[in-house]
């Protein structure tokens, strides 16, 4: 488990994150999403021990990163996929770190074999690998120790889509054996096909968190009429979620259809029927930013 409480950076009088908290459980993938300079490098960084907070702190399985004897044998990072010596092969840069965490040899082989890298990529120098090579070599790295805990900013950038896919089903599997996956992307569909649980910054706060599930269940049809007010009233007596939206109509939780049966018994004419064509974690994602504008997060 992972667990960040009250976790603060400031550079100067720029708050790079504010108070987050948040816990990415055992069993389960956590994604966390933000725009551009929201935070989550700064967040990740603490969590592993590398950035030191201005307060808070944050614990992996119980205590802090930078107090674990050996981490590598519990926790995998892989912050930043082109921080790797260039001048050395891949296998080389497996082979030390795997001396230094006392494990054998053959693990090198295992982690090339898991990450696709073939043995002749892996006598190459890293300075010529491309940045999906890159990606993988790192996450060999992060997988060498064989950790039940990974922390991972940005896996599959550089990865193309059978990598993305590959690097969807090794997160999804690692959690299915009881591992904790911590884990942010850009890529939005890939956080809502891998995700369990989502947190949300912008602005280094937190704007959202929980489920997937539960975060996605928003409203999903939207709705004009000549009687907003009575139609709004008749779907939350059917047990429906209801909302107007800025742009006047009204979002509901309720299908095409059920609005349609709602508004019938109710005697309410509709002018317009539609179901939101954005669903899902990126009108979340966008929802979610637009509301709390870097404006009203400096505020
Ligand atoms: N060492 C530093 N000194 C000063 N400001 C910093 C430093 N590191 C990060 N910041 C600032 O903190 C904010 C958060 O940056 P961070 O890299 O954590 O965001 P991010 O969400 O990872 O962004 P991206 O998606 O672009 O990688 C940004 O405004 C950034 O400019």
């Amino acid at each position: 488990m992972i667990t960040a409480q009250h976790l603060t950076k400031r550079y100067g009088d720029h708050a790079a994150v504010d108070d987050v908290s948040f816990t990415a459980q055992p069993g389960r993938v956590t994604g966390f999403l933000g725009p551009n300079g929201a935070g989550k490098s700064t967040t990740m960084r603490m969590v592993c021990g590398l950035t030191v907070p201005t307060a808070g702190h944050a614990t992996v399985l119980g205590r802090p990163l930078r107090s674990t004897p050996n981490p590598g044998r519990t926790v995998g990072v892989l912050l930043d996929a082109s921080a790797q010596h260039a001048g050395r092969t891949g296998r080389e840069t497996l082979a030390l770190s795997a001396r230094l965490m006392g494990l054998p040899p053959r693990r090198v082989e295992e982690v090339l074999e898991i990450v696709g890298l073939t043995a002749a990529e892996s006598r190459k120098r890293t300075r010529g690998y491309s940045l999906g090579m890159r990606q993988r070599l790192g996450l060999a790295h992060a997988l060498l120790g064989d950790p039940t805990v990974l922390i991972l900013d940005e896996p599959a950038n550089g990865l193309d889509p059978a990598g993305i896919r590959w690097m969807r089903e090794l997160v999804r599997d690692f959690a299915a054996q009881g591992g904790t996956v911590l884990l942010s992307s850009h890529l939005l569909r890939e956080m809502e096909a891998v995700c369990d649980d989502l947190v949300i910054i912008g602005g280094g706060r937190i704007l959202a968190q929980g489920s997937a599930g539960e975060l996605l269940r928003g409203p999903s049809t939207r709705v004009r009429s000549a009687d907003d007010g009575a139609l709004a009233a008749a779907l939350t007596r059917a047990g429906h979620g209801v909302e107007r939206t800025d742009e006047g109509s009204l979002a509901t939780t309720a299908s095409t259809e059920q609005v349609g049966r709602v508004a019938l018994a109710a005697g309410v004419a509709l002018t317009e029927l539609r179901a939101a064509t954005t669903t899902g974690l990126e009108q979340l994602f966008f929802d979610t930013t637009a509301r709390h504008g870097r404006e009203e997060i400096a505020a």
